[in-house]
């Protein structure tokens, strides 16, 4: 209708001041440089860490897995086309506290590790693995550093887009923008029925990134496995594991070092409090404890809570059915031990 369109062009408008592409000099000075072995960027293992990494090297680290993985060669994707959207990927998340860059490829290296040391990559054909490592790279773009409810609350243009899933909705619509932009489809080279397809998965995998909606794909998954099913391959099962595959990864700070949890925790409660803030002053209530930050010192249990509730019954149902995941669930219950005894000295 009229107030959708008047919305979609507001959004529109936002983007066009500002080129969504990579420039040329970037990408060239991409395309000419050494790429780094995946040992040297630590890139299999569940206890990665992007800390000490420039913005350059996050680049080639993402131009490393899609090359480990074979996909470049697999699916005759331009090289310079594939550093052109890396570079533009980047340039589209905004530098919020938390859902920024690095999340994207921390969340994008899980999903890498997954396959390899994970052993996830027998389940999963090449445009698959091809089509969810776009989507971690891409499920949080153009993120403002306010949630779902946020949108609706102000009545954002994005809300009255999307009433549902509002963000993830603008994070697929953000990797169309990307991809449909000159010398960045990567994608360019697969057959029309590869496009569809993967374009689909991409879709659903990022839509299934909303915790909404985790909770109901959750339990229809465990169903299945008590149901004893382990072949995945039909459609709706695959699209079933690479939802859980998806939050997984989207969660999976959680499983991190302990000194590297602490301190993305702290990233995470830093962008909420601004959520709360904002809400005290835009629309003069009172946030939810998670977006106080006169709560702060709730926080430890908080993150008990998001342990229990979200992330051990995911990593459990993930381990007890693929067992090299086993890592992010020793390491998830590791944390929780940490963050229990915070809560305790409270
Ligand atoms: C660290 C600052 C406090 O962080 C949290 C507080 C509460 C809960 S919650 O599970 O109770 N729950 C989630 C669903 N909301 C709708 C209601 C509240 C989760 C987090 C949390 N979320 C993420 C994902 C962004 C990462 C992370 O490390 N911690």
């Amino acid at each position: 209708n009229a107030c959708k369109l008047m919305a979609k062009q507001k959004v529109a408008l936002e983007c066009l001041s500002y080129h969504a592409t990579a420039s040329n000099d970037a990408t060239l000075k991409l395309v000419k440089e050494d790429i780094p072995s995946a040992e040297r960027f630590n890139l299999y293992s569940f206890t990665f860490i992007d800390f000490d990494l420039t913005d350059d090297e996050t680049c080639k680290a993402t131009i490393r897995m899609f090359l480990e993985c074979n996909l470049v060669q697999q699916f005759h994707i331009p090289y310079e086309v594939l550093c052109r959207w890396v570079l533009s990927v980047k340039k589209n998340y905004r530098p919020v506290k938390y859902h920024n860059w690095r999340h994207a490829l921390n969340v994008t290296q899980t999903m890498f590790a997954m396959f390899k040391t994970g052993k996830m990559e027998r389940f999963m054909n090449d445009l698959e693995m091809l089509g969810l490592l776009v989507a971690c790279l891409c499920h949080d773009l153009d993120h403002r550093g306010t949630n779902n409810a946020f949108q609706t609350k102000t009545e954002s243009p994005l809300a009255i887009l999307y009433s549902t899933s509002t963000m993830e909705h603008h994070h697929f619509d953000q990797c169309v923008m990307i991809l449909n932009t000159d010398s960045n489809n990567i994608f360019q080279a697969l057959s029309p029925e590869d496009y569809r397809r993967v374009m689909k998965l991409v879709e659903t995998a990022i839509l299934s990134t909303d915790l909404a909606m985790y909770f109901k794909k959750r339990n229809k998954f465990l169903e299945l496995i008590d149901n004893g099913e382990f072949d995945w391959q039909s459609d709706d099962k695959k699209d079933l594991l690479s939802g859980m595959m998806m939050t997984a990864c989207d969660v999976s700070a959680i499983a991190k070092p302990w000194e590297v949890q602490h301190r993305i925790a702290k990233l995470v409660a830093d962008e909420f409090f601004d959520q709360g803030d904002l809400e005290k002053m835009q629309l003069k209530e009172q946030p939810i404890a998670m977006m106080d930050r006169e709560r702060k010192d709730e926080l430890p249990q908080m993150q008990v809570g998001f342990i229990d509730v979200i992330c051990l019954p995911l990593y459990k149902v993930l381990s007890d059915t693929f067992p090299w995941m086993k890592p992010l669930y020793q390491g998830t219950a590791e944390n929780r031990q940490h963050w229990q005894d915070l809560a305790e000295k409270v």
